[in-house]
């Protein structure tokens, strides 16, 4: 039986809103260059995506995708189209070339009032629009890793219930974003193995779907996780494209293993 190649690294940058406009676009020219020139990109080791502010999408899908990094949004409506002030739908974000859509990150939870009910009324927007959700999922306080494991999937579980389609779980324990580290390798490696274990007994319902870690993620990461993650969701330390760099350098490239 032939062996499945290995996945593609999946590195996510969510830019949240701590960039203005110019600094976007000039930041997504450098991940454009960086897409086009590096080995672990232009092999198919690794995939790149970015999720810019909402009046961004546009130009930074034109700089982006000819050079295969998707763009994605931040969030999205629970409804498609209608009366509903300041949102923006599913089907408008594929319009305009979105290839993923974010929920349930814990700061839309924690400051927006977000609940189960409409994360998961957001995850079905995103599939029934033909969007990749990057669904956040991650405890609020720091426990054993096997606690964090049995809350994540159990989490997972509730936000996908009646659900199909490709989905990005992203793994973000909430005491690590925003901190100065990383959860451990230990931690992060039992929560993304017990994820990854309850995705592939539901292959059917989810193909090709994704792991990553999200809290503080930054150059070494992938390296300590040795494979165990699918990739990580990016905040802060992506803002300096010589971190995405490092991080790429971390990937190994067919040639490399060759
Ligand atoms: O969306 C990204 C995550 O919330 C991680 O952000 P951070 O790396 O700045 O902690």
């Amino acid at each position: 039986m032939p062996v499945p190649a290995p996945r593609p690294v999946l590195l996510g940058v969510s830019l949240k809103m701590y960039f203005g406009h110019h600094q976007t676009l000039n930041w997504a020219r450098r991940i454009a260059e960086l897409a086009r020139t590096h080995p672990a990109v232009t092999s198919g080791a690794a995939r790149l995506f970015a999720l810019p502010a909402f009046p961004a999408l546009v130009p930074a899908a034109g700089i982006l995708t000819p050079f295969g990094v998707q763009v994605g949004a931040q969030d999205l409506a629970t409804e498609d189209t209608g009366p509903y002030t300041g949102e923006v739908g599913g089907p408008l974000l594929r319009e305009i070339g979105c290839h993923y859509a974010e929920v349930g990150h814990a700061e839309r939870r924690r400051l927006y009032g977000e609940g189960d009910t409409v994360v998961a009324a957001k995850t079905a927007a995103a599939l029934r629009n033909g969007l990749t959700p990057v669904l956040c999922v991650g405890e609020r306080d720091r426990g054993t890793p096997e606690q964090a494991a049995r809350r994540t999937v159990d989490e997972a579980a509730r936000l996908l219930q009646g659900l199909t389609g490709t989905v990005v779980l992203a793994y973000e324990p909430q005491w690590a974003i925003g901190a100065p580290e990383p959860a451990s390798a230990d931690h992060i490696t039992a929560v993304c193995d017990a994820l990854r274990g309850w995705l592939d007994a539901r292959s059917e319902r989810h193909p090709d779907s994704a792991v990553i870690y999200g809290g503080s993620a930054g150059p070494g990461l992938l390296t300590r996780l040795a494979g165990r993650a699918d990739g990580l969701f990016l905040g802060r330390f992506a803002h300096d494209p010589a971190n995405v760099e490092a991080i790429l350098d971390e990937i190994r490239t067919p040639a490399a293993v060759a």
